[in-house]
């Protein structure tokens, strides 16, 4: 695999880039995140494990902006996005990218324009600046020959890497993982984890990520926070969440997936 150009903005020093804080979320009467506080370090990665339901996907909606919280502020860069006007959203939203389980790739387009839309109409690139962009980043991933399939003719780990592409063509700052390769079929799961660990280690963007791939969460993690009944109930390094987990919840979590 090539080295990708720094694909992340330039982070200007390693201080805190998201936080939330006393961020409750509701479903009904369905309290899935309770006044959840927590902070991420720009350039660092972090990996969200908790047992099923625990609200991990809807943090990184939330980020997203797919979704609001019912009470709470989240800021990303020391800019609000909740509360916020959506002109402020919009522009926050504009540092984050996000990859799937599912893809969700426009179907109707080929691979190239894919890649190419949002940058064009979201950031007012050029069409031939965002195609170069688009390129190169499918040139890292591995897709170089396939700028003009669309994406059915793809195998799922391929599309996946088109996503990942997508994602980088936006120069986020942020970069969502949302168990990016549970719709895989098993051989083609440990290509796009090699990708994730390639640009985890040669770009500084930051990565808050859903997985449970275990090795992968320790290979690439800085930091792991374990989610339960919508708070974080233990945060640390891998080799401690890991190696020697202070939470009950938590050794019953791992003792259950690994
Ligand atoms: N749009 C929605 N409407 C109603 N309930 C929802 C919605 N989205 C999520 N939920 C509920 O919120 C809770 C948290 O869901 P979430 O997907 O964030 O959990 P998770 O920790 O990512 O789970 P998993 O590991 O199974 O993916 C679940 O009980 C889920 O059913």
């Amino acid at each position: 695999m090539k080295e990708p150009e720094s694909p992340g903005k330039p982070v200007a020093d390693t201080g805190e880039l998201i936080r939330f804080e006393n961020v409750t979320k509701r479903f009904g009467s369905n309290t899935v995140l309770d006044r959840l506080d927590f902070s991420v370090d720009a350039g660092k990665h972090v990996t969200l494990i908790g047992p099923s339901g625990s609200g991990k996907t809807t943090i990184l909606r939330l980020l997203m902006t797919l979704t609001k919280p019912d009470e709470g502020t989240i800021t990303v860069g020391g800019q609000r996005l909740f509360p916020a006007s959506d002109k402020q959203c919009r522009e926050v939203r504009k540092n984050i990218g996000m990859v799937f389980q599912q893809f969700n790739l426009f179907p109707n387009m080929k691979v190239l324009r894919n890649i190419t839309e949002a940058p064009v109409t979201v950031l007012g690139l050029s069409k031939d600046e965002a195609e170069a962009r688009a390129r190169e980043l499918l040139d890292m991933v591995g897709l170089a020959d396939k700028c003009d399939a669309y994406p059915t003719q793809l195998s799922g780990g391929q599309q996946q890497r088109v996503a990942i592409a997508r994602a980088l063509a936006m120069r986020p700052q942020v970069l969502l993982l949302d168990e990016v390769t549970s719709a895989l079929d098993p051989e083609l799961v440990a290509g796009v984890l090699d990708l994730l660990r390639d640009i985890a280690r040669t770009t500084d963007i930051t990565m808050l990520c859903v997985t449970h791939e275990m090795n992968f969460a320790r290979d690439i993690s800085d930091q792991v926070l374990m989610f339960d009944s919508g708070q974080v109930i233990e945060s640390g390094s891998p080799e401690k969440i890991f190696g020697d987990p202070s939470h009950e919840r938590t050794r019953e979590f791992l003792g259950a997936v690994i």
